[in-house]
């Protein structure tokens, strides 16, 4: 039995993005509604950052204790996987009934399935056909149908998250930033993994330097990464399964307990039925203008990872849901603009990343200077007895204004922040230097990075 209603403001998604711009509307007097088809609290909190760090601190543990073995650590602790999850689902499982109260509380009314657009103010949910001023599409994304013969055996980030049993082996199929993360992660837990990866190179957005320092330092733990390959076909064999690929026109395949699709992250769209609601997207997602308004119908806005001015990333997504639901309350009233966007890989060791890369850094001025270097000789390496640590850093010559900022050390995911800061801030190399910072720290290698030769 269908049934009218009419919101101001209709949310789809309840991730960071859609639960930003909801929660502003709503304050704002606007009357308010938010669906979506999975538990409400979107992937950050409930299948991404928050629920993998938990897991990832386990394994950067042992990370620790591995690398001291010989130092003082006698017996390496024993990871209890199953305890370990049950420690991850204490904080996911209170995120959808604690999300929902926290809606409610505020007045948004939910509903718990996929709307399909009927027309440019109209969608069907749960059997209603409900109109509103204003959508925002904030859906985030899915995985990549990977589209191979045996695509059923292979498991996604969500599975490994709720891995039962930590396998014995494992192939990923793209050597992304999910791909990375689980791959160290799984194989400083003991598993045997393999990285089938069809471009020439792990984290392509990465500073390529870094990145074969990591890639080389993954393989001494026993990762091998197999590049330039297409994979062919998964095959469900009795205990392991078998991915083929063909590496320079020769087939070749490998065996493993497990397989993830870790090939990346698509827009989510197709339930929606977008062409009904004269919305036009492409594969970075919803087409949108600088308001986050889609190009097409601008009572229409798309925030978070589905919009096509993303950056896939939790603060980026809010900062998104914030802009989008502001120009909503008043018309066109603040443009998005990206600020330098810090990022980490969290493997181990970690991989950071803010501002220029060299390459766009060689683009866009006219003479750069690049601190470049190994600093597993430094203290804060060798005290950790870690053979890893090493940083870029680019700074604009004619400024002298620091405009990229690239670490990989076991506190790169920290440290990058101040560099992020100084990039926003128009930092110099001698202002960064003048700060004080605590000491023995990876912060205080940080001056030391910007060293001018004698
Ligand atoms: C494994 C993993 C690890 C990550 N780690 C990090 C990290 O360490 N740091 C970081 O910054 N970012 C990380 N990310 C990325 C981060 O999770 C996303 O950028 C962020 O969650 C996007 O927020 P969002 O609100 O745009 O979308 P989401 O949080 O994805 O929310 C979208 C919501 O829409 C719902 N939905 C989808 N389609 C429909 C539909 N048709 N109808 C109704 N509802 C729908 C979904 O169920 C979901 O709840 C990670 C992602 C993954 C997958
Ligand atoms: N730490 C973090 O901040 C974090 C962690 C996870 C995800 N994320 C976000 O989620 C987004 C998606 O991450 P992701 O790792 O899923 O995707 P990604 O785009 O980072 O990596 C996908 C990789 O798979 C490879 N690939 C694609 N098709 C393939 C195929 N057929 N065979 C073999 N390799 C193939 C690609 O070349 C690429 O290297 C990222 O852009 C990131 O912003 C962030």
């Amino acid at each position: 039995m269908k049934e009218n209603k009419h919101y101001d403001v209709f949310v789809i998604g309840s991730g960071i993005a859609g639960q930003t711009a909801a929660k502003l509307c709503v304050k704002e007097g606007k009357t308010v509604a938010i669906a979506d088809n999975r538990a409400f609290g979107g992937t950050c909190a409930l299948r991404g950052c928050d629920p993998k760090k938990i897991l990832l601190q386990f394994s950067e543990l042992l990370h620790a204790s591995q690398l001291l073995k010989d130092k003082g650590v006698s017996k390496l602790p024993k990871i209890k996987w199953k305890t370990v999850q049950k420690f991850k689902s204490s904080f996911t499982d209170s995120i959808p009934p604690s999300t929902e109260e926290d809606l409610v509380e505020l007045g948004i009314d939910m509903y718990h399935q996929s709307p399909v657009f009927q027309s440019e103010n109209e969608i069907l949910i749960e059997g209603k056909l409900i109109s509103a001023d204003k959508f925002v599409i904030a859906t985030g994304m899915i995985p990549l149908d990977l589209k191979i013969k045996g695509q059923d055996y292979l498991k996604v980030s969500d599975d490994i998250l709720n891995l039962k049993h930590l396998p014995k082996s494992a192939t990923f199929i793209g050597s992304g930033y999910v791909g990375m993360e689980f791959a160290s992660m799984l194989a400083t837990m003991g598993c045997k993994v393999t990285v089938i990866e069809k471009g020439p190179a792990s984290l392509t957005p990465f500073d390529p330097f870094l990145v074969g320092i990591l890639v080389d330092y993954l393989q001494t733990i026993g990762i091998t990464f197999i590049y330039n390959a297409e994979v062919d076909s998964v095959e469900k064999l009795k205990k392991n399964f078998k991915v083929k690929y063909l590496l320079d026109g020769k087939k070749k395949s490998v065996k493993s307990r497990k397989v993830f699709n870790t090939a990346g992250r698509v827009p989510s769209v197709e339930m929606l039925d977008l062409e009904k609601v004269n919305v036009k997207f492409d594969e970075r997602g919803i087409i949108v203008n600088d308001y986050l308004q889609s190009i097409s119908n601008p009572n229409v806005f798309a925030c978070g990872d589905v919009s096509s001015k993303a950056l896939p990333l939790t603060p980026v997504s809010g900062l998104q849901g914030y802009v989008a639901s502001n120009n909503i309350i008043k018309d066109q009233s603040k443009t998005f603009e990206i600020p330098p966007m810090p990022s980490t890989v969290f493997t181990n060791p970690k991989l950071s990343s803010v501002g220029y890369t060299e390459e766009e850094a060689l683009k866009r001025f006219k003479n750069i200077k690049i601190y470049k270097g190994d600093a597993s000789s430094w203290y804060n390496a060798k005290k950790e007895n870690n053979p890893v640590y090493a940083y870029k850093v680019l700074v604009n010559e004619r400024t002298n204004e620091i405009i990229g900022a690239h670490l990989l050390s076991t506190e790169a995911h920290e440290t990058i922040n101040l560099f992020s800061m100084a990039i926003s801030q128009n930092m110099t190399v001698s202002e960064f230097k003048k700060q004080m910072f605590t000491y023995p720290t990876y912060t205080n290698d940080l001056k030391s990075m910007m060293k001018d030769e004698d």
